[in-house]
């Protein structure tokens, strides 16, 4: 990798977070998942880690949050590793310009999924992993543990069994998909894998150190192991540009300029290849489930430090 030498993340990262607090928040907490709604609705925190794994962080960036849509981007690098190009079959990579739990699409377009980064597409990937391994949940486990560096990171059953109960338009989706014959197993043990998956908890540090492996040609800083090729970590980062924030990915090209993805806990990465990988966390949302001072946060260091991918 190379490096933008001489950058003072540090204290960018704190000028960032100054420049935060004097903004109103109009942004709210997702509260469709009953667990959700029970975080401290105020927190932010930021974790960047260069390429040469200095790590630079403000604010609440070691407490734990659900890592919700942004593990979508974990499972898909695991079922690639799996199945290779054959994945493209069962699922696009056209974004979405619709919510990331919308069904009209899937049905014009006989249940296969535009991305995998939309709901639809992650509970095709869940069904692709429960097909490929006999204990899905332990080996996603091994895998994002190995990425992290925390050996103990783990799910929140508190938070996953309170979205299955209350996961309707997934089922839907899984019905509907199961219909056009793109689901193969049971849909209940396809949507148990999918909620646990998004029930993942880390914290701002956790994540940016996971996806090290997306600014680094494919390849986890911390152990030198090849996770996916130069070809498949660039193909990953160019659907997050396109699919990342489901039909807010053109504001957060345009606002921000890097890879990305979100999640409904608050959460978002981004990537800048080669260069670094960047983890904030501030829990309410905007109007399309994207953390509202997360996309100003990020806007914010691309434009001070004059380092997006365009
Ligand atoms: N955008 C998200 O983070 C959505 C994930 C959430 N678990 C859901 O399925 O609704």
């Amino acid at each position: 990798m190379t490096n933008k030498a001489h950058i003072n993340y540090q204290l960018i990262l704190e000028q960032v977070f100054d420049k935060m607090t004097g903004l109103e928040n109009s942004g709210q907490v997702a509260t469709y998942i009953p667990q959700l709604a029970k975080v401290d609705a105020n927190k932010l925190g930021i974790h960047l880690i260069d390429s040469e794994q200095s790590h630079y962080s403000v604010g609440d960036a070691c407490e734990k949050f659900s890592i919700q849509s942004i593990a979508k981007v974990l499972s898909l690098t695991l079922a690639l590793k799996a199945r290779g190009d054959s994945l493209w079959q069962r699922v696009g990579v056209e974004p979405s310009g619709s919510a990331f739990n919308s069904l009209v699409q899937l049905e014009y377009e006989k249940g296969r999924p535009r991305n995998p980064f939309i709901n639809a597409g992650a509970i095709v990937v869940c069904d692709v992993l429960i097909s490929e391994y006999r204990q899905p949940k332990s080996e996603l486990l091994k895998f994002i543990r190995a990425l992290s560096g925390n050996a103990k990171l783990s799910f929140d059953p508190a938070v996953a069994e309170s979205e299955k109960r209350t996961s309707y338009r997934n089922n839907a989706l899984a019905h509907l998909m199961k219909d056009f014959g793109n689901i193969d197993n049971d849909i209940e043990t396809v949507l148990d894998l999918y909620c646990y998956l998004c029930s993942i908890e880390m914290t701002c540090q956790e994540m940016a150190q996971t996806f090290m492996y997306l600014a680094d040609n494919g390849v986890n800083p911390l152990t030198g192991e090849v996770v996916v090729s130069s070809i498949e970590a660039k193909r990953i980062n160019a659907i997050m540009q396109l699919c990342g924030f489901y039909d807010e990915a053109g504001e957060f090209s345009f606002t921000v300029g890097l890879p990305g993805k979100s999640g409904v806990g608050g959460g978002i990465i981004a990537i800048h290849p080669k260069h670094y990988s960047v983890a904030v966390w501030s829990p309410k949302l905007n109007s399309k489930g994207n953390s509202f001072i997360g996309m100003k946060v990020l806007e914010a260091i691309t434009t001070i430090s004059q380092s997006s991918i365009f």
